[in-house]
């Protein structure tokens, strides 16, 4: 097994890093382009994510696998639904044959669609013939994942006669469902969400275009847990824009109460620590909106010895790994006390962290970059290391820029 043990970090936190784009506005753009060959993306994700999803849309063979990338999984079983004239297997690593496509799957089915499942009934591998859709209405539970909706928004455009959305219950990870009516919206793509119906019209052509994507939010959280936790810490990290698509950027609004002040200087952040802490900021949090970012704050909080609840956690179960879990498993080795519902976790206070705990990471590249930021404390070890190219790729060489 790959071990990467840090030292404890003695020197203040300083430095400037540029972050790659965001892999969600990266696979979403990377969809649209298919449709709209004259659209232009810049600064695209360098995420294993997104390479595959490149892959993917480049390749001539009869089997895609896309590995750990859920947002991949999703929004292709879509897309390769209408690409007409296609037939193909998508499969994906072991966790993503455990990861559920059911809900989005039924619903491609009754626009049309040509799904199968090869092995379990609800999940990866799916055999998908591309064909016309001609249905235009559809109803979906939205409270399990965005991404089965997102899925379905990135192919309405191109259907016949757009298509209407109903949701059936709450929705869940709505920001992300707002990222995707953002990114159409730039295409001038017309949507709106009026109750429970999201309405797109059809595109056929697009002038040329071209977007800039952003930076990834979720990947600054890691400098946001190094600031918190470093005393007179500063990182610049870019590029940034003011107004985000990505509801992570609340990160700026949450670290705000574990003392990191966020300034805007000409698209990059500027993260100072200011040591101005919040705790009842943390009775209770609620992260149906910001899912990825729940372990980079269990981590920080832990490492600064704030209590904390969090709820709106039900979507961690079926993520790269069972998230809450894995939060409760490597805590308690190093000395925290925490509990955890299959939607909520409370931390408890906590003084002392046990020195050379190696953390696993199980295959989810958040645990490790989540938990590195705790080397300001402790000598720690984390196993797996180079899980964290899942979505940010070159995080080791950043991380020690910044730290050492
Ligand atoms: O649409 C997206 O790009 C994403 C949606 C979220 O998933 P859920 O909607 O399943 O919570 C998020 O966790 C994931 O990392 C990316
Ligand atoms: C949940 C994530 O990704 P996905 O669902 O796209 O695999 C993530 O990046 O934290």
């Amino acid at each position: 097994m790959d071990l990467l043990k840090l030292e404890k970090i003695t020197k203040t936190v300083n430095g400037t890093v540029k972050i790659t784009g965001s892999k969600s506005e990266s696979n979403r753009l990377l969809i649209l382009q298919q449709f709209y060959s004259n659209l232009e993306i810049e600064n695209i994700s360098n995420s294993d994510d997104s390479e595959l999803m490149q892959k993917a849309l480049a390749n001539t063979t009869s089997k895609v696998n896309i590995g750990h990338a859920g947002t991949a999984m999703r929004f292709l079983t879509a897309y390769f639904s209408v690409k007409e004239n296609s037939e193909i297997v998508l499969t994906g690593s072991h966790r993503m044959k455990n990861r559920p496509v059911k809900i989005l799957v039924e619903a491609l089915r009754s626009l049309g669609a040509n799904i199968e499942y090869l092995e379990k009934d609800g999940y990866p591998p799916l055999k998908i013939k591309g064909q016309k859709l001609v249905d235009s209405f559809v109803e979906i539970d939205g409270g399990v994942s965005s991404q089965y909706i997102s899925a379905l928004l990135l192919i309405a455009p191109t259907l016949q006669n757009g298509l209407k959305l109903k949701f059936k219950g709450k929705v869940t990870s709505i920001p992300y469902i707002k990222m995707t009516l953002g990114l159409l919206q730039e295409l001038f793509i017309e949507s709106s969400w009026e109750g429970d119906t999201i309405t797109i019209l059809p595109k056929a052509n697009l002038e040329t275009k071209k977007v800039v994507i952003e930076s990834d939010w979720s990947s600054a959280s890691y400098y946001y847990s190094l600031v918190a936790l470093s005393k007179n810490a500063e990182v610049t990290i870019s590029s940034y824009k003011q107004n985000s698509l990505q509801g992570d950027s609340v990160l700026a609004e949450i670290y705000k109460n574990l003392g990191v002040e966020t300034t805007y200087k000409t698209n990059a952040l500027v993260l100072k620590n200011n040591s101005a802490i919040n705790t009842s900021y943390f009775e209770e949090l609620n992260l149906a909106s910001a899912p990825d970012i729940a372990q980079t704050i269990v981590a920080t909080c832990f490492g600064m010895g704030v209590a904390c609840y969090l709820t709106g956690l039900h979507t961690l179960k079926i993520k790269e790994t069972d998230r809450l879990v894995a939060l409760k498993n490597e805590i308690e080795k190093l000395g925290g006390k925490i509990e955890i519902t299959n939607e909520s976790l409370r931390l408890f206070p906590s003084e002392k962290i046990n020195k050379n705990i190696a953390i696993a990471t199980y295959d989810d590249h958040r645990m490790a970059m989540a938990f590195a930021p705790l080397a300001l404390k402790v000598p720690i070890v984390i196993e797996e290391p180079e899980v964290v190219s899942k979505s940010y790729p070159t995080f080791w060489l950043d991380f020690e820029k910044v730290t050492r």
